[in-house]
């Protein structure tokens, strides 16, 4: 079994886009994180420090996006996943990076990586 601590809606402003205008404004993301991570251990000692804390990561993937210009979403997807399995204690990973507004007619669009092993 894998214990999942997620981060849903994380919204970031930052420079994305392949068109040159892209390149002279801010857009928004939306990243949502499933990162899997020991829920046992916290919930049976109530310690912050036992936890995989969502609030460091959102401070960390916050910093990333907002600091990059990359064109692709792809690019954002990969260095965040590469930030988290590095900098926490997470083994594997689902990674949403929405682009909302980037297609007229659509909803949304972006992009779906796994990185990492589940156990
Ligand atoms: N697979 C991708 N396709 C496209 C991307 C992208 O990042 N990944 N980006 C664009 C443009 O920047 C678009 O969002 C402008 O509206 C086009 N296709």
């Amino acid at each position: 079994m894998t214990d999942i601590v997620y981060i849903q809606g994380l919204s970031v402003e930052t420079t994305i886009g392949v068109y040159d205008w892209e390149r002279t404004i801010k857009q928004t993301l939306v990243l949502d994180l499933e990162m899997a991570a020991d829920v046992a251990t916290p919930g049976a000692s109530d310690a912050v420090s036992d936890a995989l804390d969502y609030a460091a990561v959102s401070s960390g993937v916050l910093a990333l996006v907002e600091a990059s210009s990359f064109e692709l979403i792809e690019s954002v997807a990969e260095h965040v996943a590469a930030l988290v399995l590095s900098e926490f204690a997470v083994a594997w990973l689902r990674l949403r990076v929405s682009k909302p507004g980037a297609v007229s007619q659509a909803r949304d669009v972006g992009v779906v990586i796994e990185r990492g092993e589940r156990a």
